[in-house]
């Protein structure tokens, strides 16, 4: 028998469709849970495996308020909501459910959810029990080169060597998100060599680089003669990554055709070769994109069961504007390694210097600034580089990040801020672990700003 499901929905019609399409299946249902109190209810007396939870129901509380009793349960739920507003989503989003059916919905969106569903939390338990394993080493505090060849040392610095550690412990996909030049790849190797994958092969593949029409032979091989120009046997990329990892760079590029060909490497652990036959492989994908795969999910281009699949374990890496600790002990870093390469006795920056490395945006992230590191090495003939040479910034500057732009009132900037933080405390608004106390304000202050911006447990 599959896993047991609790169905909350107040829509009879509804309910009874999906029981039926649950039970074809071979789904244990739960009774239906019409309200948020009869859910709880069952919650407690007939523990479920997952849940279905309408949004709206009938009475007073939401599907957004049943879910932090959900998870307090460590179920995984999934949302079925017919198309609701922005803020809606955005409140049902901060509740990490594993998935959203839009209705009406199709029998087969349905069984493939529940499938993603149970998948990702099979992996998130995995990943917790690492997780819960995790020492912080001592190397982490360091301010050099010690965290995996990353210098650094702000607090998202701390969160991503935390986060690779726990990874490379583990053995799901890895999905890492980040602007361009942020060290994705860095992130994906380290993984990969302090894993116990770490003595087999890493294979890298720019997704964007290679041509739609090869990308399939070069991912899974090909064998003579399959088609025009397939003079030899080729093996792909995969075979090549036997036992070890391969680093699927800006897969945001990857077309759909072979998306659905990877679904299938995560699913089945098979590879087809074209003109092949299947065979098994055994390798771990790591993933990285600059695009918001939500965007590209919402446009058409990008697969919502592989967002899923490689969603299991996200690491976002912040643009390094946005870390500013970090930028010194890399330019420093750099300085030492590039002075080195170059014969020359540089000790390091002017404070004029340090202050302009601080002030600059840098659109091109770490690697821009190791590009300029390196030439103002070769350019200083003193012990300190007193000048550098900045490319004059277009108005607007941020580039390599696919995100909109748009510019937000400080009101909708205040509202969100105090939405993520009262879903982070389940809406706790008083006392200890509350949203007032994490906000550091007072609670009746914080109470007067909801009022005033709209905010309230029933969507603003
Ligand atoms: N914290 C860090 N300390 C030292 N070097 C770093 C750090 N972060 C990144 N780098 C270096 O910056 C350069 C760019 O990093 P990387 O190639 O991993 O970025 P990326 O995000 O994969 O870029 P792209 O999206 O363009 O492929 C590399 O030389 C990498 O070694």
């Amino acid at each position: 028998m599959k896993n047991k499901i609790l169905i909350v929905e107040d829509q009879f019609i509804e309910a009874n469709n999906l029981r039926r399409v649950l039970e074809g299946a071979g789904y244990a249902v739960c009774p239906v849970a019409r309200s948020f109190e009869e859910a709880v209810k069952i919650l407690r007396s007939d523990l479920p495996d997952l849940v279905l939870l309408d949004i709206f129901l009938k009475g007073d509380k939401t599907g957004i308020d049943l879910a932090p009793i959900i998870r307090e349960h460590k179920i995984p739920f999934i949302y079925l909501s017919a198309n609701s507003d922005e803020r809606t989503f955005k409140l049902a989003k901060q509740t990490s459910p594993y998935g959203f059916l839009v209705k009406p919905f199709r029998e087969k969106d349905v069984l493939a959810m529940l499938d993603i569903a149970t998948n990702l939390h099979a992996e998130h338990l995995s990943l917790a029990r690492v997780s819960k394993a995790y020492k912080e080493p001592s190397d982490l505090k360091s301010t050099g080169i010690g965290n995996f060849g990353m210098a650094g040392k702000s607090t998202g610095l701390k969160d991503v060597t935390r986060l690779i550690q726990i990874a490379a412990g583990a053995e799901s996909p890895v999905l890492i998100l980040g602007e361009s030049g942020t060290g994705k790849e860095l992130v994906a190797k380290a993984i990969h060599h302090h894993s116990a994958r770490g003595k087999k092969p890493v294979i890298v593949v720019d997704c964007a680089a290679v041509s739609p029409t090869l990308i399939e032979s070069e991912l899974f091989g090909h064998e003579k003669g399959s088609f025009t120009g397939a003079v030899d046997k080729r093996i792909g990329k995969f075979e090549q990554a036997e036992s070890g990892t391969i680093f699927l760079d800006e897969i945001g590029e990857m077309p759909l055709e072979i998306q659905s060909k990877l679904l299938r490497v995560l699913q089945e652990k098979e590879i087809c070769p074209v003109g092949g036959k299947r065979k098994n492989v055994n390798v771990r994908i790591i993933a990285a994109t600059n695009r918001n795969l939500e965007e590209e999910i919402a446009a058409g281009r990008f697969r919502l069961d592989l967002y899923y699949r490689l969603y299991v374990f996200p690491i976002e890496l912040s643009p390094l504007r946005e870390r500013k600790a970090d930028i010194m002990p890399i330019a420093d870093h750099y300085l030492g390694v590039f002075a080195a390469a170059n014969n020359k006795k540089i000790t390091g920056f002017s404070d004029s210097v340090k202050k302009t490395l601080l002030d600059y945006p840098w659109p091109g992230n770490v690697r821009q600034l190791i590009n300029l590191i390196e030439r103002s090495v070769l350019l200083c003939d003193g012990p300190l580089i007193k000048q550098v040479t900045l490319p004059v910034l277009q108005r607007n500057p941020i580039v390599g990040n696919n995100k909109a732009q748009s510019i937000k009132t400080f009101a909708d900037n205040e509202r969100d801020h105090i939405l993520d933080t009262l879903a982070k405390c389940n809406w706790k608004v008083y006392g200890a672990g509350g949203a007032a106390e994490l906000l550091n304000i007072n609670s009746s202050t914080l109470k007067s700003r909801m009022i005033k911006l709209g905010i309230s447990k029933q969507f603003g």
